[in-house]
């Protein structure tokens, strides 16, 4: 597996709802040679599910099988990752992350036009006033990686991807021979070390 990745790993974040999707399909279409993963849809197609939670309506994503496909891929850099669990990747393996941001109104109204349960709604607007997301990210990553960006307009799609394509830009300037892929010590980021976990998947 690679040793080092010549291109950064961004992870695309954020509340179901916010954006991530409509934001990574202009980011994908600039930034060229890029691998996207939607990992809803990774998590799918590579059989990373271990089981389904009736009350939640969502598939149980097995992480450390997840991790085990995902990483060879990521170790190759030049990735983009859209998914709301942002807390499980190995802090070597990521470059930035961006977390979107939404108006709860504009949420409300995005979840309700989706067919969304009004407990799944309640639960997802929740999750966004109190900034879950967003601390999920703060707590697992260097605070100098995590980029907050509101996800309100259409206008605010274009923006928030010309600011990642400048940021894109001088990663690449600022680490012409690439980065490590391999643990540095420091704050624990081997699978190994974390309980085993699995995650909801629930889009
Ligand atoms: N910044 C924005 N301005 C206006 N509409 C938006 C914006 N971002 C997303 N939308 C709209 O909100 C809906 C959900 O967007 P999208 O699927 O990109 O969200 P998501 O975060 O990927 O959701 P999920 O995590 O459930 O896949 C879509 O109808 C999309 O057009």
């Amino acid at each position: 597996m690679e040793s080092r990745r010549y291109g950064p790993n961004i992870i695309v974040t954020g509340t179901p709802g916010c954006g991530k999707s409509s934001t990574c399909e202009l980011l994908k279409d600039e930034l060229k040679g890029y691998k996207y993963y939607n990992i809803s849809d990774f998590a799918k197609d590579n059989d990373c599910f271990e089981g389904y939670d009736e009350g939640r309506k969502s598939h149980i994503v097995d992480e450390d099988k997840l991790l085990d496909t995902l990483e060879p891929l990521m170790r190759q850099g030049n990735s983009i990752i859209d998914w709301h669990v942002n807390d499980v990747f190995p802090e070597r393996l990521i470059d930035l992350v961006v977390v979107l941001r939404c108006d709860n109104s504009k949420l409300y109204s995005r979840l309700h036009a989706r067919g969304y349960h009004d407990s799944k709604i309640e639960e997802n607007l929740d999750a966004e006033i109190m900034g879950v997301v967003k601390q999920d990210a703060v707590d697992s990553y260097e605070p100098h990686i995590v980029v907050e960006l509101q996800s309100d307009t259409k206008q605010d799609i274009v923006s928030n991807v010309a600011r990642i394509i400048a940021w894109e830009k001088m990663w690449l300037e600022q680490h012409p021979d690439g980065v490590t892929n391999e643990y540095q010590g420091g704050r624990s980021d081997d699978e190994d070390d974390e309980e085993n976990e699995d995650y909801e998947d629930d889009e």
